[in-house]
């Protein structure tokens, strides 16, 4: 799953996309035609092939003598929209030594980051035409200063610079507002257009920022404007320079048409901006116009065609970071609909990483913590938050995306008051009122909050605000959802008679069977509501289907998963509603079985340990379930929503552990091409178990000390310390004591592991345990046949008790689903399971021929050590034996053992009990 959007990422195509557009922007920031040769120079290798593709598509011309010429501003838009900011802001810096003036310079550097040199210079005052410029830079920088009395710029004293100087000026005041920076990014830009400000004049020279404008617009809450200056604007650009511009123009005006409801209309923007798009080799835009039409289909709930929509995309943008982020949003969005949350989760934080636009963030953020706390993953929503904090920019909207964000977070844990808090502040807000990406959410966490507060009443007036504001004007969102929260308000509100009514509507809307959790809450309503007629039939009825949408709303989730969406989603007081008995195992640990003292007394401990931050080191012979028991402590510990990462020690070569462990750095070997986070980091924030820990090298030993003694560590390849909020757990099935004895293990390391050791007994010892297991089994296996469950037959029960289970679980679980498939009948006769067993001959009952190896087996049992322990005595106990039965001459006891005499001699020298068998004269 982590890998399923991996493939659509060739990496030498993305390479080939980055740099035709470094180029365009390159060539149309150039004052003048300048070599080929310099502006490679200036901008590094990145750019070997990028000014003849960008020449391919007729973005740039190469002039005779290894000349590139400026382009027209119209192209602008491709490079502006589809670069990343910061090579935006370095290639324009990076420019600007090759300016011919101190003023072009100045105006390059500005271009490339407003708010940094270009903008010192102009305050320190630069020379010339920038000296005069300053005035009115300083008042749409937002510098103190004096207003300029009129319109500041006036494009003819520039004479045929003025083009130039007007669209860095616009690419400045355009890096701005990516920035975050809005209000100086407007103002700046409305000065590097004159008097008429952009909305006047459209001309084909700044077409390239009437995108922008709509788009910030739109995203202000500003629908009705951003919708007429788009139409406007479109109809001035009508060159063909500018079908960029015009596209994405009309995709924007699709957008505001499908949140006015209008689909026809959507539909054939939509299909008219793609066919122009593929006409003119716009290959991007035809990506951007998918994306459009799996938004339209989501709408429509085509929940198969939307993620499908998405996907082709994608492989569109290739290299398109910003562009992959739309895509990528898109179909976390499609996923979600689509009732697929992990998936949604997956795709959701891999959008955030491409995003630099700070408007489509501050949207994008609040929606995938949203998707993590659904999951009950509150360790990922809070990593999103505090990158969220970071970046976020001061403002109005950052400030509400943050809190809403916050509450998210606090509804997950069911802190409702302190949600309600955070909410009622964004209430206040005008911004909150006007965009619906913040009302929409905002408003349905606040009902949802008060209805767990028991505040009915308030619940009913802030739901009637909720769906005025949003859905008079906007019928198309999620009438399903929203007609069944209005059907739980009714419901509090002791209203059963509109309760009913509108959960029915609400069901019998096609989106509803797939939505989150919408079944889910829908059947607990009509359960709640029979309860209420008190009729035992229907409410009998309704129960049994609440289990079963909650069972299909889990079964597809990882065992963590389930883990943690049962705790967010509290199911015991959900069974307890319901009047169920609380099946006390499967709120708790439903993996961990076993009901027999010894086992309870086990579980009993890792409870105690779980909740310490201790290192624990589990101890067993294999198979008895100590990765199960490593799993367990996470579960219960306060990192249960972090992750559960298991490395196994003995699986991976030397030369790989460390990197395993500790993640490398690119190139930091043959091979590494990308950087690679390690287990540790894998593991921040959750557990990190270390199996077979006993076959670790002593250089991975090493290493792993350092990082425990330390808590922190480097990559492979790589300087930078790195910290990570880890909890160990070893586990071992040698006697690592004894290995540290044998000085096979460092004792320093052992220490630091086994801050409290639990053994996990073998399968013999746990009596009870067999039949339980082997009943779970069965049920498992049955399970996934979609039949009744077999039986084991009393003989067959009995021969499982008196088998030694070597292998403890693992045999077990082998034996008894082998045994499932090999029984015709649904009960396990025991001749079906003897054969199974005959690996190693069962305690009682040994056939013939088969005693000396049972023998064997038990003498290993009651030696109990380790199997080199028992043989190296087995070898003493012979040889003492022999010794004696020949009177103490070595030439026949090395004869009868098959030893040769001197190596026997050796050996017998080296031990005084021996010395002392052996004749005197013999040695
Ligand atoms: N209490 C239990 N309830 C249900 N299944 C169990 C239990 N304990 C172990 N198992 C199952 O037995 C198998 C072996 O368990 P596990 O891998 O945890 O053992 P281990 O001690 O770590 O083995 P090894 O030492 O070989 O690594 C797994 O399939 C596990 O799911």
């Amino acid at each position: 799953m982590a890998d399923f959007l991996e493939t659509l990422f060739r990496p030498g195509q993305r390479e080939e996309a980055r740099q035709r557009r470094l180029a365009v922007l390159a060539t149309c920031a150039l004052p003048r035609p300048l070599p080929i040769s310099a502006l490679r120079a200036a901008l590094g290798e990145e750019l070997s092939v990028g000014f003849e593709l960008a020449e391919e598509d007729g973005f740039c011309r190469l002039l005779p003598g290894g000349h590139v010429e400026p382009m027209p501003k119209a192209v602008l838009d491709m490079a502006i929209t589809l670069l990343d900011i910061r090579i935006i802001t370095r290639t324009l810096t990076r420019l600007a030594p090759l300016a011919a003036s101190e003023d072009e310079q100045c105006l390059l550097l500005l271009a490339g980051a407003p708010l940094g040199e270009g903008r010192r210079r102009l305050e320190a005052g630069a020379p010339g035409r920038v000296a005069a410029m300053a005035p009115g830079l300083r008042h749409a920088l937002g510098l103190p200063g004096e207003l300029p009395a009129s319109a500041p710029f006036e494009p003819s004293s520039w004479g045929s610079a003025a083009r130039q100087v007007s669209a860095l000026l616009s690419v400045a005041a355009h890096v701005l507002i990516r920035q975050g920076h809005w209000a100086q990014g407007r103002r700046l830009m409305a000065w590097a257009l004159g008097p008429e400000g952009l909305a006047g004049r459209v001309s084909p020279e700044h077409g390239f920022l009437a995108p922008t404008q709509v788009q910030f617009l739109l995203d202000s809450g500003r629908r009705e404007e951003g919708a007429a200056f788009a139409q406007t604007a479109r109809e001035r650009l009508s060159g063909p320079e500018n079908t960029f511009s015009r596209l994405m123009l009309m995709a924007l005006e699709g957008r505001v048409a499908i949140d006015g409801g209008d689909h026809r209309l959507a539909r054939r923007l939509f299909g008219d901006a793609q066919l122009q798009a593929r006409a003119a080799g716009l290959e991007d835009m035809v990506g951007l116009t998918k994306v459009a039409f799996a938004t339209l289909a989501r709408r429509e709930d085509q929940n198969t065609a939307a993620p499908q929509l998405c996907l082709g995309a994608l492989e569109i943008f290739l290299g398109d970071e910003p562009f992959e982020a739309v895509a990528l949003h898109n179909l976390g969005l499609a996923y979600l609909k689509a009732g697929r949350p992990l998936e949604a989760q997956a795709a959701l934080t891999r959008s955030l990483e491409g995003m630099d636009i700070p408007f489509q963030q501050l949207t994008a953020y609040p929606q995938a913590i949203a998707s993590d706390c659904f999951l009950g993953d509150t360790a990922e929503a809070e990593r999103k938050l505090a990158a969220l904090t970071a970046l976020a920019p001061d403002t109005p909207q950052a400030r509400i995306s943050l809190g809403l964000c916050r509450a998210h977070l606090h509804s997950a844990r069911a802190e409702w008051e302190a949600a309600l808090r955070e909410l009622e502040a964004l209430h206040i807000s005008d911004v909150t009122a006007q965009n619906h990406l913040y009302a929409v959410p905002a408003g349905w966490l606040r009902v949802e909050a008060l209805l767990a507060l028991g505040r009915a009443e308030e619940a009913s007036r802030v739901f009637a605000e909720l769906s005025r504001n949003l859905y008079l004007s906007n019928l198309s969102t999620q009438p399903a959802a929203l007609n069944l929260l209005d059907a739980r308000v009714a419901f509090a509100n002791g209203d059963l008679e509109r309760a009913r009514r509108v959960l029915r509507r609400a069901r019998s809307s096609p989106e509803a069977a797939l939505a989150q959790d919408f079944e889910l809450r829908a059947r607990l309503l009509a359960f709640k509501l029979a309860a209420a007629e008190g009729k035992e039939g229907p409410r009998e009825e309704a129960r049994r289907a609440v289990t079963e949408a909650w069972d299909s709303l889990t079964q597809s989730f990882p065992l963590e998963v389930q883990q943690r969406f049962r705790r967010a989603y509290d199911r015991p007081r959900l069974l307890a509603l319901l009047g169920l008995p609380s099946d006390k195992e499967a709120a708790e640990l439903p993996y961990l079985r076993g009901t027999s003292p010894a086992f309870q007394s086990v579980v009993a401990q890792l409870r105690r340990v779980a909740a310490t931050e201790a290192s624990v080191l589990l101890l067993g012979e294999t198979g008895v379930g100590k990765e199960l028991a490593a799993r367990a402590i996470h579960d219960f510990s306060r990192r249960a929503s972090g992750p559960f990462v298991a490395v196994n020690c003995a699986a991976i070569g030397d030369e790989l552990l460390l990197s395993e462990l500790f993640g490398h750095e690119k190139g930091a070997f043959t091979g590494a091409v990308q950087r690679h986070l390690g287990r540790f980091e894998q593991a921040h924030g959750g557990t990190l178990f270390l199996d077979e820990i006993a076959d670790i090298s002593p250089r991975g030993q090493a290493a792993l000390l350092r990082a425990l003694q330390e808590r922190t560590f480097e990559r492979v390849g790589g300087t930078e310390t790195v910290r990570a909020n880890v909890r160990i757990v070893a586990a071992s099935n040698r006697d690592l004591a004894e290995a540290v004895r044998a000085e096979d293990f460092r004792q320093d390391l052992f220490f630091r592991l086994a801050g409290i050791q639990v053994k996990v007994p073998p399968l013999r010892e746990r009596g009870e345990d067999v039949r339980v297991l082997a009943a779970w089994f069965l049920e498992q296996a049955a399970q996934e046949r979609g039949d009744q469950p077999r039986r084991m037959s009393p003989e067959a029960e009995r021969l499982m008790r008196d088998y030694a289970w070597p292998g403890n679980i693992r045999e077990l679980r082998n034996v008894v689903l082998a045994a499932d498939v090999l029984s015709e009948s649904p009960v396990i006769a025991a001749d079906v399971l003897l054969p199974l067993l005959q690996r190693i001959p069962p305690r009682s009952a040994p056939r013939e021929g088969e005693a000396a190896a049972l023998d064997a087996w038990l003498l290993f049992r009651q030696h109990g050590g380790t199997l080199r322990g028992f043989l190296s005595d087995m070898q003493r106990a012979c040889m003492e034996r022999c010794l004696v039965e020949n009177d103490g001459n070595i030439a026949a006891t090395a004869a009868d053992l098959g030893f040769s005499r001197s190596r026997l001699t050796q050996i017998v020298l080296s031990d005084s009990d021996l010395r002392r068998l052996a004749g005197r004269a013999e040695l």
